[in-house]
């Protein structure tokens, strides 16, 4: 499993607003598609492409575009919605899949409530959106969930994420095709679960339910 912290001041200064506490939800939204679209631009990185013959006004030349079959983006509901719209606009032919998960907050294990996506997705590129990996149980899911269906590149955006979540990943994703990309590594998990310093409830924030 490969990690890739995003380095970035503008990133960071996002972030920042983005923690405050006193941040209200529509402020929320928007720094969070803003940051995504940031982060995307890391994500993307190896996205597969191939040769195409063009002609320019000049003369002609050989570039790229997207490579067939086109990429996944799978958001992890309701949080991960937050960040499609940041995705798409940077890779608009993508197909998008969804899942939808939910952490128990008193046993932090994870259950999936919906699923809409390909039944078969070898060859497929995909990306799992989530702005949070706190214990990891989530992701891994999710990201099981893809693997068993065929995938075998896979590429997570988290806006943040606990170093104890990693460690679940790495543990859980052994040998696979991983790469996760975050805004920021965080210090830890506090009692409940929840990333320190972190944002709170990510879902909770980007949609107004406190
Ligand atoms: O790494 P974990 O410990 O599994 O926690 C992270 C998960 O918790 C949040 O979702 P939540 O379950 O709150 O659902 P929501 O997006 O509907 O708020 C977050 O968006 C992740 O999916
Ligand atoms: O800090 C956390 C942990 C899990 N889910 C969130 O939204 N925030
Ligand atoms: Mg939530």
């Amino acid at each position: 499993m490969r990690v890739h912290v995003a380095d970035h001041p503008l990133i960071t200064h996002k972030l920042t607003v983005l923690r405050d506490v006193n941040t209200p939800s529509p402020v929320f939204r928007a720094l969070v598609e803003e940051l995504m679209t940031l982060l995307a631009y890391e994500g993307t990185r190896g996205v597969k492409v191939e040769p195409v013959e063009i002609q320019t006004p000049v003369s002609p030349t050989t570039g790229v575009r997207i490579a067939e079959p086109r990429p996944l983006i799978v958001p992890i509901l309701r949080a991960g919605l937050g960040m499609l719209e940041g995705m798409t606009k940077l890779v608009p032919t993508a197909e998008v899949g969804f899942l939808g998960m939910a952490r128990n907050e008193e046993t932090l294990e994870p259950t999936t409530y919906a699923e809409r996506l390909p039944d078969d997705l070898t060859g497929r590129q995909c990306f799992v959106l989530d702005p949070m990996l706190a214990t990891g149980g989530s992701l891994a899911a999710a990201i099981e969930f893809l693997l068993k269906r065929g995938a075998t590149d896979v590429t997570a955006i988290c806006i943040l994420a606990a170093p104890e979540g990693l460690a679940f990943l790495e543990q859980e994703l052994e040998g696979h095709d991983v790469t996760i990309v975050l805004g920021a590594l965080d210090e830890r998990l506090n009692e409940l679960g929840y990333i320190v310093p972190g944002l709170g409830d990510a879902g909770d924030r980007l949609y107004g339910t406190v």
